[in-house]
């Protein structure tokens, strides 16, 4: 890792439980020089630390306890479930436009147009309509533009890793040319969220209390704790806006393409939301808990696509692998494979077939679904996802609302094309609608 610290690939179930596990591992980077590292830091205007992307195990428990206790409460993420119902009926209208008028469309830019168009209401109670501005652009048969925060959070991430896996020496003296391009975007994306910030630490001044506890970053802000600073918030919420991304998007991508291409799963999904909800019934606190089978799709797309490939641990300590008994030296950077695990033939009957039913029927005790820790998108243990609760109501409720409308046809003879980085991403793929009748 930072271009010449050693790098330890680690695969198979026994080894990702038991790094993944150890709570001793609680750094996810680091490097050997602490030039670099400061260097590392300093480019992803993350001076005070963070979340994802930390070198100190410090300033990581406090970021990260702003996340957890603010956006993880149950109480938060039960009160977005309104929000939600209400932004996917405002779809509607113009996905029955296109529907009708069999237009194939690129699904894997709805979807992420609808995360970034949640992610921006469930944070700063904005309304964004990228998917209806995408939407308009499908039918007119134009090309779509990329939206102008989408290309913000992309710039974002190639600079993040750019900057992870390149010595300093290179970002520094070699290529300042395209160092200063990412240098640019980090800023432009901390520009943004600062002055988001700004605007809603102003507009909490002239609202109630009760009015205030509708989004996160004003329930961020409003958090009493020491620890809860103005530049801390605008680093959570910058996190939050990266991690939910190109994660949720992605993974409903994928879960889409699996729908047109099984149709008789999206009918059971469609009978499922119908008994559970009604056709044009409103997904509440109670009724959602009640959608397993839409459940179940989600866990099984994320079993079989793991957006999130490759997670990072820096060994603080020796260790030893269980499977080998080799032992992986101290200030060893270790990238665990999430993917294989849940490939993994011994674990799971018939790896590569995707079947939702898997998942259900199983044993709640024992892990998500009764897999525990052989079941790992969004990691497990001490750095685990603290955003998983959030995306997995938001992909339920994206899936029931679409599910029980739609049906979904691919619009090409060619497999779904994947490319593989930090985020494993579903490229291009059209899709047609039909409404159900
Ligand atoms: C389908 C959606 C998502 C997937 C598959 C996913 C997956 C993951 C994975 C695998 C990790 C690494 C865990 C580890 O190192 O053990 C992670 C970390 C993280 N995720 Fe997510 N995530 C998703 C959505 C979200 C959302 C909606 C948020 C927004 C709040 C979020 C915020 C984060 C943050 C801040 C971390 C770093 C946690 C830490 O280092 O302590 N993620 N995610």
């Amino acid at each position: 890792m930072f271009g010449y610290d050693a790098l330890y690939v680690a695969r198979g179930p026994e080894n990702v439980r038991a790094i993944l596990g150890s709570s001793q591992l609680k750094l996810r980077f680091s490097s050997s020089n602490k030039a670099d590292a400061v260097a590392l830091s300093k480019k992803m205007g993350a001076a005070d630390g963070g979340i994802l992307l930390n070198l100190d195990e410090l300033s990581w428990k406090r970021h990260r306890k702003l996340l957890v206790e603010n956006i993880g409460r149950p109480r938060f993420i039960k009160s977005l479930i309104p929000k939600l119902n209400a932004y996917m009926d405002s779809l509607v209208p113009s996905l029955n436009d296109l529907a009708t008028a069999s237009k194939p469309f690129l699904v894997n830019v709805l979807t992420g147009s609808i995360s970034l168009d949640i992610i921006m209401d469930v944070i700063f109670t904005e309304q964004h309509h990228a998917a209806t501005h995408f939407i308009e652009t499908a039918l007119n048969e134009a090309q779509p533009q990329p939206d102008e925060l989408i290309d913000m959070i992309h710039g974002f991430m190639a600079a993040q890793q750019y900057f992870l896996f390149m010595p300093a020496l290179v970002f520094n003296y070699i290529t300042p040319k395209q160092t200063a391009i990412y240098d640019a975007a980090i800023a432009k994306f901390e520009a943004f969220v600062t002055q988001k910030m700004l605007e809603k630490t102003e507009s909490m001044k002239e609202s109630t209390i009760g009015d205030q506890q509708t989004d996160f970053a004003t329930v961020l802000l409003s958090d009493p704790s020491p620890e809860m600073t103005f530049k801390r918030a605008v680093s959570v919420i910058k996190e939050a806006v990266l991690g939910g991304q190109d994660t949720s998007s992605n993974m409903l991508a994928f879960l889409f393409y699996e729908l047109a291409r099984c149709p008789n799963i999206a009918d059971k999904v469609c009978s499922e939301v119908l008994e559970v909800v009604g056709p044009n019934g409103t997904i509440s606190e109670e009724n959602i808990t009640k959608l397993k089978f839409v459940e179940a799709v989600i866990y099984e797309t994320s079993r079989v696509y793991n957006v999130a490939t490759g997670v990072f641990r820096h060994l603080s300590q020796d260790f030893e692998l269980p499977d080998s008994g080799y032992v992986l030296r101290k200030g060893l950077n270790v990238m665990v494979m999430l993917d294989q695990v849940h490939m993994d033939g011994r674990v799971w009957e018939n790896p590569s077939k995707f079947d939702p039913s898997r998942f259900l029927n199983c044993s709640e005790t024992s892990g998500p679904a009764g897999f525990g820790w052989n079941f790992a998108p969004f990691g497990h243990g001490i750095r685990k996802c603290p955003g998983e609760a959030l995306a997995l109501l938001e992909m339920k409720m994206i899936v029931a609302s679409l599910c029980r409308r739609y049906k979904f046809h691919l619009a090409t003879n060619e497999p779904v094309k994947i490319k593989e980085s930090l985020v494993r991403e579903c490229l291009d793929l059209p899709i047609l609608l039909e409404i159900r009748h």
